[in-house]
């Protein structure tokens, strides 16, 4: 396990599954050649996931990240991911146990643990999420876990430690002086407890 690849997430709401609205394909479609090398990890919130996988990697999506709770078939769902190319994502919301993710942790490249409810940036990060993540990471030592939801400098070691390697932040990124130092904080943070971790063992 390390710290994980850095991505491009983008969050694409469809107002059914969260009460909000963003983008989809065409917009992904546009901002391809825009951003050539960068790798684009698509947060699908919408019902009906297994609808808009061909056309996500037709617009040169790299990954796919879906929700448990969206879809009636997760297995399927995977498989036609793979099948497009891309890599595959599961996540589940604030609500929803962690066990269901326990059949799919080893058919996906990464599971994600929300920590606000999908939606909205901006949000207060849930620290009573992190038994989820160390629930996972004790079961599948070498996993890409990553969070999503008011992950900052303020919050990132609760993160780290319960076994995190991927992290989304958005609020506390965008709303820093310095960008570049937040990013490196957070990554810092996470290599330390991996590092740390690694050298226990
Ligand atoms: O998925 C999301 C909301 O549904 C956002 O990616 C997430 O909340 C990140 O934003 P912030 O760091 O501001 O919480």
């Amino acid at each position: 396990m390390d710290s994980g690849a850095d991505y491009l997430h983008l969050d694409v709401m469809d107002g059914q599954f969260v009460p909000n609205i963003t983008f989809g394909h065409p917009v992904v479609k546009c901002l391809r050649p825009k951003l050539p090398g960068v790798m684009f990890d698509m947060h699908m919130m919408v019902a009906a996931p297994e609808k808009w996988i061909e056309n996500m990697a037709d617009a040169g999506a790299d990954q796919y990240t879906f929700h448990y709770e969206a879809t009636e078939d997760a297995t399927t769902c995977i498989r036609k991911i793979k099948e497009a190319g891309m890599k595959a994502g599961i996540g589940i919301k604030p609500g929803t146990p962690v066990d269901v993710l326990v059949p799919f942790a080893e058919m996906v490249d990464m599971v994600l643990i929300m920590t606000v409810e999908p939606g909205f940036g901006g949000q207060k990060f849930m620290t009573d999420m992190m038994p989820k993540i160390q629930f996972l990471r004790e079961r599948f030592r070498g996993i890409d876990i990553e969070v999503d939801g008011g992950v900052g400098p303020n919050t990132i070691q609760h993160c780290a430690e319960a076994g995190a390697n991927m992290i989304v932040s958005g609020s506390a990124i965008m709303g820093s002086d310095n960008p570049r130092e937040a990013i490196s904080h957070l990554r810092n943070s996470v290599e330390e407890v991996i590092q740390k971790s690694l050298l226990e063992r």
